[in-house]
């Protein structure tokens, strides 16, 4: 990482953190299954925050609830008090950038051009401008050029910006993914599992990339598995449990809140979300051993 980002940059925050994303009650059913359940997240100024949970948590669905993806079921999500609109362009316009858990890059595209797609958001250039090709048009192009460039050379791909996207290594894609990102100039960048199938230099490298990030001025959301990853890396973590937010806190708290440890162990304990519906189906099957066993005797 050899240079900063400048355009959308300003010295770390000071300690005290305004709120930038909030997300207050949000529940997102599909059908019969709720996902999410009445979900209250903040992610303030300078700040990095976890979201964990086991699978099927609901993580990636409230990720989708924050990014215009889905529209919530019930709730609301507001960056810096405005509510966002339910449409994923209009809310990356609004601040708010994220990766996916699989890499969705453009693989015959070079390295350069996927940030470029990125930062169509911030070009004001229209379509006739674009055909016409117009002074105001190159100079547009060129400023989102140069853009591009400190942004690869702020995430160490500078000297592959020509080559196409589907030559990188793995973890250079990843890295790909979240510069596309940061070429919207978000106040906030989502991450969905920005380590998955990574080694543990790649995990390392891209922990000291978030750290780098937020010391920019971009406050992240991450959601991982690598739990080690998220107690070193974020100030708070919120761990999801059935679409519901069983724990949040400090990573000291949350790592030894014995709800969270079982949660990964899968031991069920009392009040646990979904504890109602197991007892109702122990009962159901023990009923049915039950009845069996009568007519076995009988
Ligand atoms: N579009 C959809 N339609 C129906 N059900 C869905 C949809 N998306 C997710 N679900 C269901 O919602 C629940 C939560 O899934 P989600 O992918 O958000 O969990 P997750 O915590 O991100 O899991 P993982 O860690 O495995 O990625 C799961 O039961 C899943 O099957």
């Amino acid at each position: 990482m050899t240079t900063t980002l400048t355009e959308n940059s300003t010295a770390p925050e000071p300690a005290a953190s305004t709120t930038l994303l909030e997300a207050k009650g949000v529940i997102m059913r599909f059908g019969g299954l709720t996902a999410v359940r009445n979900v209250d997240l903040t992610v303030g100024s300078g700040e990095i925050v976890g979201l964990i949970g086991p699978n099927g948590a609901g993580k990636t669905t409230f990720f989708n609830c924050l990014t215009g993806l889905y529209v919530p079921t019930e709730g609301q999500v507001t960056y810096k008090g405005t509510v966002l609109p339910p449409k994923p362009y209009k809310v990356t316009q609004a601040g708010i950038s994220r990766t996916f858990q699989n890499i969705r890059l453009f693989s015959n595209m070079t390295v350069l051009e996927n940030v470029l797609v990125g930062r169509h958001t911030r070009t004001k250039e229209g379509l006739i401008s674009a055909l016409l090709r117009g002074p105001g048009y190159r100079r547009a192009e060129a400023e989102a050029r140069t853009r591009a460039m400190e942004i690869l050379d702020f995430v160490g791909l500078a000297a592959k910006a020509d080559r196409l996207s589907r030559n990188l290594p793995y973890g250079e894609q990843r890295k790909l993914e979240i510069a596309r990102a940061l070429a919207g100039d978000p106040g906030v960048l989502l991450l969905d599992e920005p380590t998955a199938g990574m080694n543990p230099q790649e995990t390392r490298a891209t922990q000291e990339l978030v750290f780098a990030i937020r010391d920019q001025g971009i406050a992240v959301l991450v959601i991982e598995h690598d739990m080690r990853f998220i107690f070193s890396l974020c100030d708070r973590v919120a761990c999801l449990v059935q679409g519901e937010k069983l724990v949040e806190g400090t990573p000291a708290v949350v790592q030894s809140d014995e709800r969270v440890i079982s949660a990964y162990l899968g031991t069920p304990y009392d009040g646990a979300p979904g504890s109602e519906e197991v007892a109702e189906v122990q009962a159901a099957e023990a009923a049915a051993d039950g009845a069996t066993s009568e007519e076995e005797d009988r």
